[in-house]
């Protein structure tokens, strides 16, 4: 039964509302409240440590929150276990690689088909089935190849089309674009959109800064647990809390200054994406040009 205040019809596709994760002492996620809307992709950012991935866990039922509630499609999920938000449209890909090594390409996904339909799968998905898959994340190339020889790019594309095979409703990515080239990060950006326009709501942790601001329609910006901001990404971008938290900035340069911060910015810097989180780059500037935008690993 619903329970959302205003009505299922109406209420976002996700709800995140008031959470709050503590592990000890330490509060990981700090009365977080935000939403992602069907139809449309929404970034989390923020600084290493901020509980994107305590978030993300507190949504897809990996972790209980110590208080708050996560409603899904109208519904109150916050006790449900994993398998039942999935089975309710909710898909994940990790960080970590999930696919079976051992398995070929095409074999994982039809792995992920067959898990999904469960019993319901008495027929089971048709060549033609999984190879549109493949075909539509870019991976057909790999199709033969085992899951365990392919590059860390392509295998996160293969953890997409396993995500992918469930038809989910809402599709959490976390850092999903970490080996992928500029060229394929482009086409993965266009995927996103394709994905967003079918009506499917993504929710995206991810640290390439073009492709969070060319991509998301809406971001939401975590530090220390709270929720600093939430906008477009043309917001986002001329947010001097955000600025300061995460987005290249230095103290020594006054506000004014910053991008976007005057009324008259022009339109070069509204649409400028070179902005990378702090930790980024060597250099001390105000705003960091971005060389690829990607954040080497050992900065994560
Ligand atoms: N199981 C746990 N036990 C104790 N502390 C934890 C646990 N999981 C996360 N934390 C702490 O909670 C905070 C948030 O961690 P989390 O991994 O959610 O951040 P994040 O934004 O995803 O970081 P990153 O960008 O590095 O992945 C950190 O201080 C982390 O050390």
């Amino acid at each position: 039964m619903s329970d959302h205040p205003i009505g299922g019809a109406h209420a976002p596709l996700l709800e995140v509302d008031h959470v709050v994760v503590q592990f000890g002492g330490v509060t990981a996620v700090n009365e977080a409240t935000f939403v992602a809307d069907a139809g449309t992709v929404t970034g989390l950012i923020g600084p290493n440590g901020a509980g994107k991935t305590t978030c993300f866990n507190v949504i897809s039922g990996l972790q209980k929150p110590t208080r708050g509630k996560v409603r899904f499609r109208g519904r109150n999920v916050t006790g449900a276990p994993v398998h039942r938000r999935s089975k309710r449209g909710m898909g994940r890909t990790f960080q970590r690689l999930e696919a079976f090594g051992s398995l070929s390409v095409r074999d994982n996904v039809r792995v992920a088909y067959d898990i999904h339909r469960g019993l319901a799968g008495l027929v089971r998905p048709g060549a033609k089935d999984i190879d549109a898959l493949l075909d539509r994340v870019g991976i057909s190339s790999y199709a033969d190849e085992r899951a365990d020889s392919i590059p860390t790019g392509t295998a996160r594309l293969l953890e997409l089309a396993r995500c992918l095979a469930g038809d989910p409703k809402l599709l959490l990515l976390d850092e999903p674009s970490s080996g992928l080239d500029e060229s394929e990060t482009d086409d993965f950006g266009d995927l996103l959109r394709d994905l967003a326009a079918e009506g499917r709501g993504i929710l995206m942790v991810e640290h390439d800064m073009d492709l969070v601001m060319g991509v998301c329609d809406t971001i939401h910006v975590l530090d220390f647990g709270s929720i600093i901001a939430s906008g477009t990404p043309g917001e986002i971008r001329r947010d001097p809390a955000v600025q300061r938290a995460y987005l290249g900035y230095s103290d020594e340069v006054p506000e004014h200054e910053l991008v976007g911060a005057s009324a008259g910015a022009s339109a070069v810097e509204e649409t400028r994406t070179d902005l990378v989180p702090v930790g980024a780059a060597t250099e001390a500037t105000t705003v960091i040009p971005a060389v690829g935008a990607t954040i080497p690993e050992d900065v994560r």
